[in-house]
């Protein structure tokens, strides 16, 4: 895989930095493109059926004969797809909902070429321990949850807000390489 020749360039339909750092470390080369798209869940769409579609419209958007990528990420709370926060308030209500539970964070992705596309999602358990509001405030106030799903960044700033993962932790970052690697490989 750290040989390019077999896809050529890719590209990455995607404004995340940490989707392109994280593509970048399977070695691959690729072109990024800024895919435009309304990210509004549809009246009772389940969260994976949800992620599948916007990683696929994202897809959709580039124009290219290439192998384009893309993923979309969302924390699921009682069956509740908890997207970017809107404003601080909201992260604030987002964080003090996610204290002390258990939720899923569920990354659609879709690999794509002209007419042939491949959707798949991935999930993983992520449980947080209690949060005082002072320290929810605190984190708000870096400014990094804001276009985070869910509020907050496993890699910036709230590692230590979280007990325990179970499941894929590029995942929670928002780009499950390990079966995205896969998928490539039998793409
Ligand atoms: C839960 C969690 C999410 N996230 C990020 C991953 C995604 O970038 C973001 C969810 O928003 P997305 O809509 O999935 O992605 P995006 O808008 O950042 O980028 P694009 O649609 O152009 O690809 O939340 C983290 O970085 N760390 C975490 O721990």
């Amino acid at each position: 895989m750290q040989n390019n020749a077999p896809f050529g360039t890719l590209v990455l339909a995607s404004a995340s930095p940490r989707r392109r750092e994280m593509l970048a470390s399977l070695g691959l080369s690729f072109d990024v493109i800024v895919p435009e798209i309304d990210e509004t869940p549809r009246p009772g769409e389940a969260p994976r059926a949800f992620v599948e579609r916007m990683a696929k419209e994202k897809a959709e958007t580039v124009q290219d004969e290439r192998i384009v990528i893309a993923a979309d990420t969302v924390v699921v709370l009682q069956n509740r797809i908890l997207g970017k926060p809107a404003d601080e308030a909201h992260a604030s209500e987002m964080l003090s909902t996610l204290s002390g539970a258990s939720h899923e964070v569920i990354t659609g992705t879709c690999i794509r070429q002209g007419g042939r596309f491949e959707v798949f999602s991935v999930s993983t358990e992520v449980v947080f321990r209690e949060l005082e509001k002072a320290e929810i405030e605190a984190y708000i106030a870096t400014g990094c949850p804001m276009d985070k799903a869910g509020a907050y960044a496993i890699q910036g700033g709230a590692a230590h807000m979280v007990r325990s993962i179970n499941g894929s932790y590029t995942n929670v970052v928002g780009l499950p390489l390990c079966e995205l690697y896969e998928m490539l490989i039998s793409f």
